[in-house]
């Protein structure tokens, strides 16, 4: 090839100076192409090649136990450098061979293996890149032959033409492009060389540091494995020491053993002659035992006795005990039994009963002392007064029944009930309300208003319940319902003829009950704002007929809210109110005085004092069963009043009345009633004889009859003159709404209205007296009650009768005492004298009155006048309401203008 590039050069020489140079590069790029193939391709080849055999040992060798002078010797030669890659690899992979074999170490086996792994795969990319340079090289040469071929061609064209040495150029400068191009390659293949170069040295730097690290590994282990022989020389030193502690240990253990057998033998021996010693000391002790054993046997069973002692004692006890219990729980049922006796033996001592009731303070006087000390639960008050000081302060009283000022309407209502159902079985029934102005009667007997019902006072609850239950009876006793209200106004006695309304429902109660209560006189005072001025009697008529028995039962309840007494300088009361309060205080005072007389029984009571104990006779002295309200104010200032009325109450409830009697008329009546229709018919034989007989005598006595006739009237007796007179005045006040008062009975028993007569009327007179006496004293014998039958008979009679029964609603019955039926006579005959009198009778009826039927014939009047019978008042149903009203209405506006001076009544006077 050398001398091909020296031909080439020759050839060239003195051509042209590019040519030479374009040729010397040639023949460089051939030379390095050389040296390249041959140093790459073929090593053994190569002159220069090192002989791994020569310097280093074969596989029977190790590099491994090469010392490391020799391997840095190895390092410096020159021919390393030159070796092949293939050489150096050799000894890579070796090294790392021994490495591997020489060391256990994990981590340098795995770093080693990965060199290896890494190595072989650089081994065949080198070997894969020599392959590549040598076909290149070829290629070549290959290329460079035919390139030579055509230069030669060319060289050989040169010489030809110039033309063609043109062309040849040309395609020289073609050649020397694709020339340096092929030297571009060349770079690139040589800055590749470069880079496997560089990597070599990176692997081998790796390699080293593994090395290196491999030496570590192996310092390490190398010092672990002498510690762990040092600490395995230690140990093997402990356990040698400790056998030899536990050795001796255990020859102390034998010797303490073998002493605590010797111990224990001897404890056995001690313990074995104690328990001889308490073997002996038990058996001693075992019989004492037994002996205990019994005893404690006869103690459990006295014990047993003792305790069966107790429990008996116990049991007794506890049955003591519950009776004890028992009685204490059946106290107050004794006590309720107690009291109900006591009642009852008031009942039929006919004692009037006594509640009190204490109103609470009003609103704006709760700052006030009150004086109710003590309210018992079976009627004992106690009161004191609060601003003297002393022992004498208080003061103590006893009634039937004492309400505090926290009792309800319905409270007061139901232990009032029983008495005022009794009037349904006949009993005459009169509840009236005592005490000072203020002091809560209207409050009891009405209530303060009749828009609820828990405000209703006795009276609208008294009516009610009369009317329900007279409904729920109807199927076995038919009741008629009577209602009369009537008022005493300073001293003036109510209407005799008031009519009566009949009651048919609560609706008709409270309508009445309004229309009484728009007429009752009322004024302001100091103590009262609404003080009534008045005394209220509502008065229930109840009749009653057995359907079966044909039994028929009169009732009266008389409920009467009495004017308050009251201190004229405290009430402030001037002019009307000042009168009135003297009214008022006048009756009060009559009634006290009564009271009094009959709590003393005394022969005379002296009734006649006022209008007022006229009109409670009957209720006070009668055979009715009475109770009063004691109202109370608990204010200090009333404190005076409180005693008085309290004393007064006190006084009251010592009255006796007698045991109350029912007023059922049965056989026994009508037997009687039989023999007045006889006695009846006697006295017209005996009125037709008369007849016939003043008919003789007036034809005998001719003009003298006649001039007789003049002078005294139509042959009638001053009796019959005296109900004429009294009819015409009483038709005088029908006409201007009022009603007078019959004085024909009192010429039956008195003699202050008897008229001057002819001795032949006198004689009548007496007859007929005798024949009422009679027939009166026959009543009284059999039952009082059978006047009424009687009067019933004899319609005409009806207005001497009336009479009385008009003048005292509260009359149930006749005195039968003389002092107190010469009483009614007075009274009734003070009445009479009365109408003439200042005092007029005033009309407060709100009743209109029911015309009378027409007189009959003075014949007949002349006969049947002479026995009395009760009045049959018209019974108003509820459609009378409307002139109720009017009527009501009517005697308001009288009021109005002059109080308690009917004007009408005094006209007809
Ligand atoms: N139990 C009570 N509970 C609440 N207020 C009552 C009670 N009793 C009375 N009052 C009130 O006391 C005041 C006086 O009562 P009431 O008019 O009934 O007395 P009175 O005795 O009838 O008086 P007078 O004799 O002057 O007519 C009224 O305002 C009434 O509402």
């Amino acid at each position: 090839m050398n001398s091909l590039h020296e031909v080439h050069a020759s050839e060239n020489e003195g051509s042209d100076c590019t040519d030479e140079s374009l040729r010397k590069e040639v023949t460089e790029l051939g030379n390095h192409f050389k040296i390249q193939s041959e140093g790459l391709s073929a090593p053994s080849n190569n002159p220069v090649e090192i002989k791994v055999s020569d310097s280093v040992p074969e596989k029977n060798g190790s590099y491994y136990d090469l010392p490391a002078t020799k391997l840095s010797e190895l390092m410096k030669l020159s021919s390393l450098q030159t070796a092949s890659t293939h050489s150096l690899l050799n000894v890579v992979r070796t090294i790392l061979d021994e490495n591997i074999e020489k060391t256990n170490a994990d981590i340098p086996m795995r770093v080693a293996s990965l060199l290896k792994f890494t190595m072989q795969e650089i081994e065949q990319r080198v070997c894969k890149q020599s392959e590549n340079m040598r076909k290149q090289s070829s290629l070549n040469r290959s290329r460079e032959e035919r390139y030579q071929l055509k230069i030669r061609a060319l060289e050989t064209l040169t010489v030809g033409t110039t033309e063609e040495n043109k062309i040849i150029m040309n395609q020289l400068q073609q050649m020397k492009t694709k020339k340096a191009r092929l030297e571009e390659e060349k770079t690139l293949e040589h800055q590749e060389a470069l880079r496997l170069l560089r990597e070599k040295e990176n692997y081998e730097m790796q390699i080293s540091s593994m090395e290196q690290e491999l030496g570590l590994t192996k310092k390490t282990y190398e010092d672990n494995v002498v510690q762990l022989k040092s600490r395995n020389q230690e140990t093997i030193a402990e356990l040698e020491r400790k056998i030899m502690e536990l050795e001796c240990l255990l020859a102390d253990s034998m010797k303490k053993v073998k002493e605590l057998e010797d111990f224990s033998e001897s404890k056995y021996m001690r313990l074995k002659k104690k328990e001889l010693g308490y073997k002996h000391f038990m058996d001693s002790h075992i019989d004492s035992i037994q002996d205990l054993r019994r005893a404690s046997e006869s103690i459990k069973q006295d014990m047993l006795n003792t305790k069966r002692l107790y429990v008996e004692e116990l049991f007794h006890f506890e049955f003591e005990l519950k009776g004890l219990v028992d009685a204490a729980q059946n106290y107050h049922v004794v006590l309720d039994e107690n009291r109900r006796l006591y009642n009852e033996v008031q009942d039929l001592k006919g004692n009037i009963r006594v509640y009190c009731r204490i109103r609470p303070f009003l609103p704006g006087q709760s700052k006030k002392q009150t004086t109710i000390d003590y309210i018992g639960e079976n009627g004992e008050l106690v009161v004191a007064n609060p601003l003297k000081q002393g022992k004498d302060t208080h003061r103590m009283f006893k009634f039937n029944k004492v309400f505090g000022p926290a009792t309800t309407q319905e409270d007061v209502f139901r232990d009032t009930q029983p008495l005022i159902r009794s009037v349904l079985d006949g009993y005459n029934v009169c509840i009236f309300a005592y005490g000072q102005t203020g002091s809560g009667k209207t409050y009891t007997m009405t209530g303060p208003s009749l828009s609820s019902v828990e405000n209703w006072g006795v009276n609208y609850r008294a009516l009610n319940d009369l009317f329900n239950i007279s409904q729920s009876r109807k199927s076995s006793i038919a009741y008629e319902v009577g209602v009369q209200m009537v008022e005493v106004y300073n001293e003036q006695v109510p209407v005799p003829d008031a009519s009566m309304y009949e009651v048919k429902s609560t609706a008709d109660v409270l309508e009445l009950m309004n229309i009484g209560l728009m007429n009752r006189a009322i004024g302001a005072t100091a103590l009262n704002e609404r003080s009534s001025r008045s005394h209220s009697v509502l008065t229930v008529h109840v009749r009653g007929t057995d359907l079966e028995t044909n039994v028929v039962l009169h009732g009266n309840l008389h409920l009467v809210d009495l004017a308050g007494s009251e201190r004229v300088d405290r009430s402030e009361a001037t002019g009307d109110r000042l009168r009135e309060a003297q009214h008022i205080n006048k009756s009060l005072s009559a009634l006290g005085d009564v009271i009094f007389a009959l709590a003393q029984k005394s022969p005379h009571v002296p009734y006649r004092n006022s209008k007022l104990t006229q009109l409670l006779q009957s209720s006070l002295g009668g055979q009715a069963k009475t109770l009063m309200f004691v109202q109370l104010n608990p204010d200090v200032e009333s404190y005076s009043e409180t005693v008085s009325t309290l004393k007064f109450a006190e006084r009251v409830s010592g009255v006796e009345l007698g045991a109350a009697r029912s007023n059922k008329e049965g056989r026994g009546v009508r037997e009687l009633t039989e023999q007045v229709a006889f006695l009846k018919d006697a006295i017209s034989q005996k009125d037709e004889e008369i007849r016939q007989l003043r008919q003789l005598k007036t034809n005998l006595n001719g003009e003298k009859r006649i001039s007789d006739l003049t002078r005294n009237g139509p042959p009638s007796s001053p009796r019959r003159h005296s109900l004429g007179a009294a009819r015409q005045l009483r038709r005088t006040s029908s006409e201007q709404s009022s009603s007078i008062v019959d004085v024909d009975n009192t010429s039956d028993y008195g003699d202050k209205h008897s008229e001057a007569g002819s001795q032949q009327s006198r004689d009548e007179l007496k007859h007929h007296k005798e024949l009422y006496r009679l027939s009166q004293l026959a009543v009284i014998d059999v039952d009082r009650n059978v006047s009424k039958e009687i009067e019933s008979r004899f319609p005409v009679a009806d207005q001497s009768v009336n009479l009385n029964d008009d003048m005292d609603p509260l009359r149930f019955e006749d005195g039968d005492d003389d002092e107190r039926l010469s009483d009614i006579s007075d009274s009734v005959l003070s009445l009479g004298t009365e109408t003439d009198g200042s005092n007029s009778i005033a009309e407060h009826t709100m009743f209109p009155e029911t015309p009378k039927p027409p007189p009959e014939s003075s014949e007949k009047h002349s006969v049947s006048s002479k026995l009395p019978r009760p009045s049959r008042k018209p019974l108003l149903t509820g459609s009378s309401l409307p002139a109720l009203k009017k009527s009501s209405s009517r005697v308001s506006s009288s009021k109005k203008t002059n109080i308690g001076n009917s004007s009408a009544v005094r006209s007809g006077k």
